[in-house]
């Protein structure tokens, strides 16, 4: 079996405030494309630094590609983009570029050929002779980019990579991160664009606090999260309580019948499930299901009630609203205390 890209045990880092993050056990296999995410002060930058060799644990243990993290070994296999970056505004791009194959110790000959094509394919290509100075912060970005590319690295960490760019420029580099994937490359990307994460990565994790809430492949997180509707006429209250009974599920009316109720009765604000029902009007349910099937039986359920059932949808809950449900309420122990 493959030695995974990625391997963290316990992995934990507790800063003399009692921040950081803690017992982080990820698995992250070679060519994938794994997305981190939490809100500000989670502790995201933490783990990466971490996992880079920057900042050493406090307890638990990582692996890259086998190599113990901290490591030259595992250095070696490594690219970087880090959150907050400066570089020597006096040097021209090329030249940054150049200064970081160096460090990196890329042979000369290898140099001569990459960096110009790094600048072309981050964008720079007309400007990689122009000083830092002039650059925008979008191109200072690319140019980090170019930066955490240079020794070819089988793994590229990249903490909020696209933050300074305009949807343009975020499309590109997500275009450079899908060829570096399809590459066999590996991906660790810290971000807080969720939609980002949700177009990139096979695999995610919430951090929230310190602590991993929720983790597991974006498809499976995203079809838990799929929300049902059915437009249902001639119903009554007890049909909520029945199909809950019936199938464990929480039904509930839906904000959108508030248009259908509002368009029947000449713009009144819908009150409660109750009262609307007295009339046997037509409403909107909704609830999270597992299935197709399962929206299939449930069609039944509320035909065999003997009521009407003239629509049903699927509302797929997005990312970032998942996110936002998923640790709203919570207790933060980051910047927004
Ligand atoms: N060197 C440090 N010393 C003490 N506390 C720190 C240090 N670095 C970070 N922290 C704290 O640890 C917590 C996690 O910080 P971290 O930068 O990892 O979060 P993050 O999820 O990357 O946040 P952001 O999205 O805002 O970058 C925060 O509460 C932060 O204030």
């Amino acid at each position: 079996m493959s030695v995974p890209a990625i391997e963290t045990w316990a992995l934990t880092k507790e800063y003399s405030n009692g921040r950081g993050c803690r017992d982080v056990s990820i698995t992250v296999g070679k060519g994938e494309a794994f997305g981190f995410l939490g809100p500000n002060g989670a502790g995201k930058s933490t783990l990466v630094k971490m996992l880079v060799g920057m900042i050493t644990p406090s307890s638990g243990r990582a692996a890259l590609l086998g190599y113990k993290i901290g490591s030259l070994a595992a250095k070696s296999q490594i690219g970087y983009l880090p959150e907050l970056y400066r570089y020597q505004e006096w040097m021209t791009g090329e030249e940054v570029v150049e200064l970081h194959a160096r460090l990196c110790r890329v042979e000369r000959s290898v140099t001569a050929k990459r960096v110009p094509a790094l600048l072309e394919e981050v964008g720079l290509g007309q400007r990689g002779r122009d000083r830092v100075k002039h650059y925008s912060k979008g191109m200072q970005q690319r140019l980090g980019l170019a930066c955490a590319l240079v020794n070819d690295p089988e793994i590229i960490f990249l903490d909020e990579p696209s933050s300074a760019l305009d949807p343009i420029g975020r499309r590109e580099v997500r275009n450079i991160l899908e060829k570096l994937k399809e590459r066999g490359k590996t991906i660790f990307l810290n971000s807080h664009l969720l939609e980002e994460v949700e177009l990139l990565c096979d695999r995610m994790a919430l951090l929230n606090n310190g602590v991993i809430l929720r983790h597991g492949s974006v498809s499976e997180v995203l079809r838990k999260q799929t929300k049902w509707l059915f437009k249902v006429g001639g119903f009554t209250p007890f049909l909520c309580i029945w199909l809950n009974e019936q199938t464990g599920l929480h039904f509930r009316l839906s904000s959108r019948q508030e248009q259908t109720f509002q368009g029947r009765n000449s713009g009144d604000q819908l009150p409660s499930g109750q009262s609307q029902s007295q009339d046997g009007s037509v409403v909107w349910l909704e609830a999270e299901l597992d299935s197709e099937e399962q929206a299939g039986w449930i069609n039944a359920l509320i035909v065999e009630q003997g009521m009407t059932l003239y629509e049903v949808t699927r509302e797929q809950e997005r990312l970032e609203e998942w996110f936002v449900n998923t640790v709203s309420g919570l207790d933060h122990r980051g910047e927004r205390e």
